[in-house]
């Protein structure tokens, strides 16, 4: 993305914010609450339309992309939400991801065109191959509600891997995971890398300084550093914005104070852990 702007209102949520992946990198995108990553996030996936700027993927410019086309561009994406069907197995839920209309365009994916009995069984198998990848194959056929949220969370992995996509878009991958299951999902995101290019937007430090190639840090929706994650982590800008961010979050600060700053803008939970973890 070049010189991308997002305002909400009167709120700069980014400006003139450039960034690019790799084939095969994994980029991390970080900064303190408020700093801009979901915006960011959302522009990638095409749920927010830059004010300004531009998106290229592979060689092509993507005007006025939406959150549909992303499957038949190559890319993949996880969801704070995770998004998942309560009433469709583990299986099924993957299975979706992969489905060919997600390649073949909305139109056919409006249609419900029907899977051939062989592209439904190749479909199955490649599912079962992903969950087994994630150690989750034995859940294949339960539904994610009766699944602990870190299971749930291989699961919307899952299925963004299913498709085999060129680019992952993780959102918050950590949240709510212990540190075991932090460094297990490390591990995970290390061995995609070799396979496909990783943006992870990510609020633990600790991960994104443990599998990021290359990392972008954002502040009051600019970009004010960029680098390998000891270049990052020594960045004076970078430790004055999150020291700003550590503050802010006070526990003693009022809950209902200005609204004007980064650290003002929180309200996230678990999003307040300085640098270093
Ligand atoms: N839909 C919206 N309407 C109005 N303001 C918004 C909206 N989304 C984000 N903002 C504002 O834009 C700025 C950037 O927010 P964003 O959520 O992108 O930051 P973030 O880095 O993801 O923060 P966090 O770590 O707290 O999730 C903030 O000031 C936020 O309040």
């Amino acid at each position: 993305m070049t010189g991308v702007d997002v305002a909400f209102g009167g709120i700069k949520a980014l400006t003139g914010v450039s960034l690019d992946v790799a084939p095969r990198q994994v980029l991390g995108v970080i900064g303190p609450n408020g700093a801009g990553k979901t915006t960011l996030f959302n522009v990638a996936c095409g749920f927010v339309q830059p004010d300004a700027g531009t998106l290229h993927w592979q060689g092509r410019e993507l005007t006025g992309l939406r959150p549909h086309q992303l499957a038949g561009l190559g890319i993949g994406r996880t969801l704070q939400g995770l998004g998942l069907f309560d009433r469709m197995s583990v299986l099924e839920n993957v299975m979706v991801g992969a489905d060919r209309h997600a390649r073949s365009g909305f139109l056919s994916a409006l249609l419900a065109l029907p899977r051939s009995g062989t592209e439904e069984r190749a479909l199955r198998e490649r599912a079962l191959a992903v969950l087994s990848e994630l150690g989750i194959a034995d859940h294949a056929a339960r539904l994610p509600t009766s699944l602990p949220y870190p299971v749930r969370k291989r699961v919307a992995l899952a299925r963004a891997l299913v498709s085999e996509p060129d680019l992952l878009l993780l959102d918050e991958p950590a949240s709510g995971l212990s540190n075991d299951e932090m460094d297990e999902l490390g591990a995970l995101i290390r061995g995609l890398a070799g396979r496909m290019s990783v943006m992870l937007v990510e609020h633990h430090m600790d991960l994104v300084m443990s599998v990021c190639d290359d990392i972008v840090v954002l502040d009051f929706g600019r970009v004010i550093a960029r680098g390998g994650p000891e270049e990052v982590r020594r960045d004076p800008a970078v430790l004055a914005a999150y020291l700003g961010d550590e503050v802010g979050h006070h526990e003693d600060a009022p809950a209902d104070g200005p609204a004007d700053g980064p650290a003002a803008t929180a309200g996230h939970p678990g999003h307040n852990d300085p640098v270093g973890g």
